[in-house]
C-alpha cells in the first residue's frame, strides 16, 4: 500500500486548525502569546514636548551667542511641570524627562553653562529644537502599533505598557495531553526489571509543546491493554485537551493497541502510516473537538514527528502567522546513499564554515531508538523520497532543531 506523503500528512493535521478563542491576560502573562486583535495606543508618547537632557530651557534666540546671560526663573523636573512662561532673557532649570515650559524652544545642557545664583551664562550657542523630544514623537493616541497574529516579544510588552494597556487580548493556549503506552516503561530513577526501558519520550514532548506556548497535561503511562489505553484517552478528553498525543503502540504488533482504542472511542481517522523515516506508523484523527496525534514509540520517531507535526499544529491553534518550520540550505559534510520511498529526516550536526557556508554532517547511526545521537544533532537533514546518492559538498536542506 502506498504510504501518505509527508506534505499531505501535514496538510491533514493542519486542516481546519483555526486560532483558539480570545482571552484577556495581564502583560506579564502575555509574553510569547499571540495577539488576537490589533492594539492601538491609548495615549500620546511623549504627551508633551520633553527635555532629553539635564540643563536649561531657553528661547533659542536669547542664547544664540556665547556668553549670553539669562535669568533663572524656576525649575521643572520629570512629572512636575513649570506653570509659567519663559520670557525674553529667561531660563528655567530642566531635567531629563521634564516638560519643556511654554515660551522655551531649546535646551542648553548644563555642561555648556555657568550658573551663578540666578545668573546663567551660556557657553555653547542654543539651537531651536535642540534636546527636545516633540509631543508624539514616539507614537500618538490611536496609532495601531501591535497587530493581530503577532507573537509578543519582550519589547512588544514594554510598548504595550507604554501605550497604557495593562492587559492584552491573546489567543488561548492549546492544551496538549500526552499519553504514553507500554508495559515495559519505568520512570527515570527506578530500577528497570529484565527487558524494561526507561520512559523518555514524554520529557521531550512536554518541553517541546511548552516551548511553543502550549499547556501540557501528563496522562501517564497506559499498560498494554485496551482498557488501560482507552482509560488514558478518556482522561485526555476529560482534561479538555485540544490535542491528545499518544506515544507507542502505533505499529502493527499484537500489543499496539492505540488505534484500536481510538476507534472504539469513535475516532474519525484521517491517516495511519506515512512515507517518512523515522515515523512511519504515525496516525492522526479527531475525537470530537480533540485532535489526536498518535506518535510511534521509538524515541527518535516520537520526537521527530512531534517536531514536524505537533509544533505546527500548536502554532496554528495559538494563532501565530509563522506556522511552518523553515528549511535552510546547507552542503553535505559527507556522502549519503540513495533514498527509498520514505522521506528521510537524518539527524545531523551543523557547522558554519569561515565563508558562512552551513555544512550538515548526518550522524553515522540513524536508528530511531538512538537518543544519544538525537541529542547530539542540531538539525534534521531532509532527503526527498527516491533522492539519488549524493556526495559531500552537494547542496541539501536542513531543519534546525530547537537550541
Ligand atoms: N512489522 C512491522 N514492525 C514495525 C513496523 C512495521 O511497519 N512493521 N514499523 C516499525 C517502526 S518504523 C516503528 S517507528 C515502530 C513503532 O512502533 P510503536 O509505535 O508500536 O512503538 P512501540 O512498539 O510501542 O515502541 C517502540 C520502541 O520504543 C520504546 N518506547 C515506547 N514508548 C516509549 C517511551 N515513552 N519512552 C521511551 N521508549 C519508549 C519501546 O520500548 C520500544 O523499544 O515499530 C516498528 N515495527
Ligand atoms: O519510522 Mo520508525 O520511526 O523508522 O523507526
Amino acid at each position: 500500500m502506498a504510504l501518505m506523503p509527508v506534505s499531505d500528512a501535514l496538510a491533514s493535521v493542519l486542516a481546519g486548525a483555526e486560532p483558539l478563542a480570545e482571552e484577556m491576560v495581564a502583560l506579564d502573562d502575555a509574553f510569547h502569546r499571540v495577539l488576537a486583535r490589533d492594539v492601538a495606543a491609548r495615549r500620546t508618547q511623549p504627551p508633551a514636548a520633553m527635555s532629553a537632557m539635564d540643563g536649561y530651557a531657553v528661547r533659542a534666540g536669547d542664547a544664540a551667542k556665547i556668553d549670553s546671560e539669562l535669568t533663572l526663573i524656576g525649575e521643572v523636573a520629570a512629572g512636575r511641570p513649570f506653570a509659567g512662561t519663559v520670557g525674553a532673557g529667561e531660563a528655567v532649570r530642566i531635567f531629563t524627562g521634564g516638560v519643556v515650559p511654554d515660551g522655551a524652544d531649546a535646551v542648553v545642557i548644563q555642561e555648556d553653562t555657568v550658573a551663578d545664583g540666578k545668573r546663567i551664562t551660556i557657553k555653547e550657542a542654543a539651537i531651536a529644537g535642540r534636546h527636545i523630544r516633540p509631543a508624539g514623537v514616539d507614537f500618538s493616541e490611536g496609532d495601531v502599533l501591535l497587530r493581530a497574529r503577532t507573537r509578543l516579544t519582550e519589547r512588544d510588552l514594554a510598548l504595550a505598557a507604554g501605550m497604557n494597556h495593562p492587559r492584552l487580548p491573546v489567543h488561548r493556549r492549546p492544551m496538549v495531553a500526552i499519553l504514553a503506552t507500554g508495559d515495559e516503561l519505568v520512570m527515570p530513577g527506578a530500577t528497570p526489571g529484565p527487558g524494561q526501558i526507561v520512559y523518555s519520550n514524554g520529557y521531550a514532548l512536554h518541553a517541546l509543546a511548552r516551548s511553543e506556548g502550549a499547556e501540557t497535561v501528563d496522562l501517564g503511562i497506559a499498560a498494554d491493554t485496551l482498557e488501560a489505553t482507552t482509560a488514558g484517552i478518556r482522561r485526555g478528553r476529560e482534561a479538555g485537551a485540544d490535542i491528545l498525543v499518544t506515544t507507542g503502540g502505533a505499529s502493527v504488533g499484537d500489543h499496539d493497541l492505540v488505534q484500536q482504542a481510538l476507534k472504539a472511542e469513535g475516532i474519525a481517522m484521517a491517516f495511519w502510516k506515512i512515507a517518512m523515516r523515522p515515523g512511519k506508523p504515525m496516525m492522526h484523527g479527531r475525537l470530537g473537538a480533540m485532535r489526536v496525534i498518535g506518535l510511534p514509540g521509538n524515541p527518535v520517531s516520537s520526537y521527530v514527528c512531534g517536531f514536524l507535526f505537533l509544533v505546527p499544529l500548536i502554532r496554528a491553534l495559538s494563532g501565530g502567522s509563522m506556522i511552518h518550520h523553515r528549511r535552510e540550505r546547507a552542503v553535505l559534510g559527507r556522502d549519503v546513499g540513495a533514498n527509498d520511498q520514505r522521506e528521510d529526516y537524518l539527524r545531523a550536526r551543523l557547522e558554519t564554515r569561515d565563508d558562512g557556508t552551513l555544512t550538515a554532517f548526518p550522524v553515522n547511526h540513524q536508528d530511531s531508538s538512538l537518543l544519544a545521537n538525537l541529542a547530539a544533532a542540531q538539525a534534521l537533514l531532509v532527503r526527498a523520497p527516491f533522492a539519488p546518492r549524493a556526495e559531500a559538498g552537494a547542496l541539501c536542506e536542513v531543519l534546525r532543531l530547537p537550541a
